[in-house]
């Protein structure tokens, strides 16, 4: 019998989500793999029939030009069922409609989440199916706890897909290869070698529209509890004896179970601000309170950093620091390695001031080295050289690398259900002492490269 997912059902299929970056991830693979196919259930609360459904699946499908015999079977054999998530009897319904292996996902706020997933306990479930449930998973460490009781007594464990789209990048995919196929990088590997990393994703994009999800949940958890926790996994790992997928995730969640807050003080490792008005990419932005649908009262950061060093014998003394903002003019997207100077520079010798640095593209597939070298003119003179590589765009976006992924039943990308709660672990100490006030949030203009910092690094060198 082929195990692969034949059918995908989307719960909130009508929302931003689904045709933003689930569909046109959809429509890449598809295009990618002519053979595949696949029935594409939409489901949300909206009446809708299997025609409008088409036609927005067809919409996003459109945005990434996608072609082809599966494309084609897709859109023909597109259907929509509208149904309340939390109703057993619909869920019922919707399973009914799939053909072969279903997989449910969940492009869901948690708390409708946690709503579906309740109901489903009464709810038979064909034999292989699959739970895909997307980011944020719960809302804090007792929460995601629970929903991951909850999702224990509905499958097994490698049929739960935990997603994080930033897991599908070529670049953080290539963390691996660069890591463990160069005998370069893994000798130098440590505290020794190593003085700090940085994980920065900071974004010219305001809030978009999008206060119903993200207000409340704000940077930390929105970008820092995911994807830029599973970036440092990445780097802090032991190497794995297979890529094999139940040996990744164990490497993974293990390194994110070492970290630990900078001096063990949330409020001196942490850092949240939020944009006022100004102009970023050539759009004027107001301020965040004044964007639609904010709540001034909820406090939402649009920039959060933290600092955490990976209690290890490998790690440990080693800052890494990891930052997420919006509305940031000249955003940096990259994990930033920067290695310890040479312990001593020969007499005569000018100008070799910067480490050596290794710079991995987390928005572009880039990798730079940063050496200094003796450069053209006075051969004393030190300069700087970058040895680098554009090594392009993989095959799929994102959504497409994690869509394969769940429809081929392959947990790669899924992050397992201890990882999401050792994260939450961390990120609830945080916003702890955020709620008791002893993290101020300051303010920065939209466009500018945020609040000045410097102080606080410098006191974590
Ligand atoms: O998950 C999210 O990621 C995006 C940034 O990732 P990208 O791949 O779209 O560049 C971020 O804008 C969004 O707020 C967050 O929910």
């Amino acid at each position: 019998m082929d195990d692969t997912v034949s059918t995908l059902i989307i719960l909130g299929g009508t929302g931003d989500l689904a045709s933003r970056l689930l569909l046109p991830g959809l429509g890449r693979l598809l295009t990618e793999q002519p053979d595949r196919r696949i029935r594409l259930i939409g489901s949300g609360r909206q009446d809708r029939d299997d025609e409008q459904w088409t036609d927005t699946v067809r919409g996003s499908f459109d945005t990434v030009g996608a072609t082809g015999p599966a494309v084609d079977h897709a859109l023909a054999d597109a259907r929509y069922l509208s149904a309340d998530v939390s109703a057993p009897e619909d869920l019922e319904q919707l399973l009914g409609a799939a053909t072969g292996i279903p997989a449910l996902y969940f492009a869901l706020p948690p708390a409708v989440t946690a709503k579906a997933v309740d109901a489903l306990q009464e709810v038979e479930l064909p034999e292989g199916t699959v739970l895909a449930m997307e980011k944020p998973f719960g809302t804090n460490r007792q929460n995601a706890a629970e929903l991951n009781a909850m999702l224990a007594e509905l499958v097994p464990q490698e049929q739960v897909f935990r997603v994080d789209h930033f897991l599908g990048t070529s670049t953080v995919l290539n963390v691996l290869g660069l890591r463990f196929t160069n005998r370069l990088f893994e000798p130098l590997w440590n505290r020794d070698h190593i003085s700090r990393v940085d994980v920065v994703y900071d974004e010219e994009l305001g809030l978009e529209g999008r206060a119903g999800y993200y207000d409340g949940t704000g940077a930390m958890v929105d970008m820092l509890q995911s994807h830029l926790l599973q970036a440092m996994a990445l780097v802090t790992m032991e190497p794995p004896a297979t890529v094999e997928a139940t040996e990744l995730q164990a490497a993974k969640s293990q390194a994110v179970r070492s970290v630990r807050l900078w001096a063990g003080d949330p409020a001196r490792a942490s850092r949240r601000a939020r944009y006022t008005a100004g102009t970023v990419g050539g759009q004027d932005l107001p301020d965040y309170v004044d964007e639609e649908g904010v709540d001034p009262e909820l406090g939402t950061e649009t920039l959060a950093e933290v600092t955490v060093e990976a209690d290890t014998w490998r790690w440990a003394g080693v800052p890494f620091t990891l930052r997420s903002g919006k509305a940031i003019g000249d955003p940096r997207q990259e994990i930033v390695v920067t290695f310890r100077q040479t312990p001593r520079v020969p007499d005569g010798l000018r100008g070799a001031e910067d480490p050596t640095v290794l710079r991995i593209g987390l928005g572009s597939p880039t990798i730079a080295l940063g050496l200094n070298i003796n450069g053209p003119g006075d051969p004393l003179t030190i300069d700087r050289a970058e040895l680098a590589t554009d090594f392009g765009e993989g095959r799929l976006n994102p959504y497409g690398e994690v869509l394969q992924s769940i429809l081929d039943r392959d947990p790669t990308l899924s992050v397992r259900s201890d990882a999401v709660e050792h994260a939450w672990a961390l990120i609830d100490q945080i916003r702890d002492a955020w709620q008791a006030g002893r993290v101020p949030l300051e303010e920065y203009p939209a466009g500018s490269p945020g609040p000045d910092w410097s102080a606080a690094h410098e006191e974590q060198r």
